[in-house]
């Protein structure tokens, strides 16, 4: 049978009627911005012209009045917006819910959870899979995979073919079986099929690796209709006779490449062999990312005249395209400094995940970050469940983890993700990425890189991103990102503290020697924190470093000849202490750091030279890529071959480690 076509994502599947719409409602949002605008500046103009204490009072009370009527108004249009919205939704959207087989309880569920229209990828394989069909189904990273296989399932096994095959009763054997990566995904999947299974009086159960058996045993041998789990747990407990597949209807294998990568592929190839009659199951693959060893694997464990559903295809570009994807230059000495700026910068007071290679660099960063915890392999798993549940509470922002979370998870306000180095993977980044800009949100992902080390081309090739290239964020840069938060969080201090502080105000401008703009900047730089403004270089983004480019009038075809050309003229002593020297894309030069103290040496000394340029580089120009040699990770698809060596690093002290990862059980002690 043929495969459902190859659409483009939902932006691009917007119908006139949807653009109309879309318009009115930026037209509503535009009015909106627009009368804020206006009564700030009739507030601003009433303050100017009132001199005395008393007019500014009542200028200000004013003012709270006409705050308190925008944000009624805003509210008033905001229904509005609402409003069209829901028209949309529900007269001319095909992928309205009311649009799909879906019966009335679940309709509901998904309504009370904002859920109107489908998005696109359930939107194509709900029919598909609702009939019976295997299917392989992949979208971009937030896209809604989740929900396209639950939903359909659900239905099928209450209202659809596999309701009349399927145990119910107390003791019942489970009718759908869900395979995944990591515990946190299990945990998190698990929680979707609860909230909509619910609704239909189906029942599920989350079964890995780190958690007492106890529980698992009692609610599997109570008996569920759905279980989901990671393959070293579920092949422990079909051994121990606790899961029994022989009325099996769905298999689902969620995030397929990972579990193959991660050398899953012999648990899993003896969970699906445990299906006696795979012409009565339906087997169903998910992945953001599906190489093309997996697709081969797919022949295997799914039936002949399965349907794909692919909405990246052949598109260049594979990562989330509502992601700002960033790359900045900084060494590993700079980075536990630099990560803090670059959160001021781009998280908008959101969530940030960070990405380290390995646990210990997780677990280190975490104790250098503020606020920060760390979420990996080493940590045991009830402190892992605690620490994503308060992460995903908000009572902290910044989660420093290692692939664990890498793979599916779904933390509402994601903002940011930090990628410490770049994976070796290009599905690594992309999904790690993707932890940002889900549901139809935007985000940013930032990927630290060493110019000299690191191939980060060959991620833009294969990921078909284009990288946006910035420099360690300098203090104006921060200051305009702050600088709003700061002055907000001022002009929200209540005015009746202002006596209370006057004198000590008056006091301190009085004795301070600085101006009172001057003082208001400092008091709103303390307002959010940021109390020391440092520069950073360019290259290495190291504090107290300045980024030089050297010219020599010819071609430097090596980082020695740069050396060689520099002790030409510079002192030894000072050319030694030089940092991360790497060479211009165009071959005609070299970038490196060099100490803030040191930089009149090193400007003063090029008088002793002959056709050499040495100057301040106001911007990093492009640099020379190293070409990425390492082996892959995985071979055939026969899960991961090896480990790494090397790439192992110490935050803050420098240099690099080496030491071998990988092993056992494929990543099982990486991450
Ligand atoms: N039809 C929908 N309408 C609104 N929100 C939805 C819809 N479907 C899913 N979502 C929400 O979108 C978010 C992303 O969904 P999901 O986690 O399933 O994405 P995914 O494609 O599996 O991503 P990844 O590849 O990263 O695993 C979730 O918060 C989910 O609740």
């Amino acid at each position: 049978m043929p495969s459902l076509p190859i659409t483009n994502d939902a932006v691009s599947m917007e119908s006139p009627k949807q653009k109309s719409i879309k318009k009115k409602k930026e037209k509503l949002q535009n009015d909106i911005v627009m009368e804020e605008e206006s009564v700030k500046k009739s507030s601003k103009k009433r303050k100017k012209g009132s001199d005395d204490d008393e007019e500014v009072k009542s200028g200000t009370s004013s003012d709270e009045g006409s705050r308190m009527k925008v944000k009624k108004e805003k509210k008033k249009k905001k229904s509005k917006v609402e409003e069209v919205e829901e028209v949309v939704v529900k007269k001319d959207d095909p992928n309205a819910v009311s649009n799909f087989r879906i019966s009335e309880p679940l309709k509901m569920k998904l309504k009370e959870n904002g859920i109107e229209a489908l998005f696109p990828i359930q939107a194509m394989t709900f029919n598909t899979i609702l009939d019976g069909s295997d299917l392989v189904g992949r979208a971009r990273t937030g896209q809604g995979k989740t929900l396209a296989f639950v939903l359909p399932i659900l239905e099928s096994l209450t209202n659809g073919p596999a309701k009349s095959v399927r145990k119910t009763g107390y003791g019942r054997v489970p009718s759908v079986l869900v395979l995944l990566p990591t515990r946190e995904l299990a945990n998190q999947v698990y929680s979707d099929f609860e909230v909509y299974g619910s609704s239909l009086g189906l029942s599920a159960c989350a079964v890995y690796g780190g958690a007492p058996y106890g529980p698992q045993e009692n609610k599997l041998r109570r008996g569920v209709d759905i279980v989901i789990g990671t393959p070293g747990r579920i092949k422990d407990h079909i051994e121990k006779g606790n899961i029994d597949l022989s009325h099996l209807k769905f298999r689902v294998l969620d995030e397929a490449d990972e579990m193959l990568r991660m050398g899953f592929v012999d648990d899993v190839e003896l969970i699906l062999g445990k299906v006696q009659d795979v012409t009565k199951v339906q087997t169903l693959l998910f992945s953001a990312t599906l190489p093309s060893w997996v697709k081969q694997i797919s022949t295997k464990f799914l039936k002949a005249d399965k349907k794909t559903t692919d909405l990246v295809g052949n598109e260049k570009m594979k990562a989330s395209t509502n992601v700002r994807h960033i790359i900045l230059p900084c060494n590993h000495t700079a980075m536990a400094q630099l990560i803090p700026d670059i959160i001021r910068c781009y998280s908008s007071g959101g969530r940030t995940i960070i990405f380290a290679e390995k646990k210990e660099s997780a677990s280190e960063l975490a104790g250098l970050l503020p606020g920060a915890r760390a979420l990996h392999g080493d940590i045991q798993q009830s402190q892992r469940e605690v620490t994503l549940k308060a992460f995903r509470a908000g009572k902290f922002l910044t989660l420093v983890a290692t692939n664990v979370a890498a793979r599916g998870l779904d933390i509402n306000d994601v903002q940011l993700i930090i990628q410490c180095e770049p994976p070796r993977d290009v599905e690594a980044y992309i999904h790690r990425s993707g932890r940002t800009g889900r549901a139809g949100n935007t985000g940013v992902a930032v990927m630290l890189y060493d110019p000299r080390r690191s191939n980060v081309a060959k991620i833009e090739r294969e990921a078909g991103v284009k990288f946006e290239h910035v420099s360690a964020p300098q203090p104006d840069e921060i200051a305009k990102a702050m600088g709003g938060d700061a002055a907000e969080m001022i002009t929200e201090v209540s005015d009746s503290v202002i006596p209370a502080f006057k004198s000590a105000a008056e006091e301190l401008l009085k004795n301070s020697g600085l101006s009172a703009v001057e003082l208001l900047a400092k008091a709103l730089a303390k307002a959010v924190g940021y109390t020391d403004v440092k520069k950073r270089s360019l290259l290495t983004s190291m504090e107290n470093y300045v980024t030089l480019l050297l010219e020599g009038g010819k071609p430097m075809f090596t980082p020695s000849f740069a050396f060689g050309t520099l002790r030409r003229f510079v002192p030894e002593d000072k050319v030694d202490a030089v940092q991360g020297l790497a060479l211009t894309a165009d071959g005609q030069g070299a970038v490196f750091d060099v100490p803030a103290k040191d930089l009149d040496v090193f400007l003063n000394s090029q008088k002793n030279a002959v056709n050499v340029s040495l100057k301040v580089a106001k911007e990093l120009p492009s640099l020379q890529q190293r070409e990425d040699n390492r082996p892959s990770r995985y071979s055939s698809g026969r899960g991961f071959s090896g480990g790494r060596n090397g790439g192992g690093y110490r935050f803050g002290r420098g240099g690099g480690g080496g030491r071998g990862g990988g092993g056992g059980r494929g990543y099982g002690n990486r991450w």
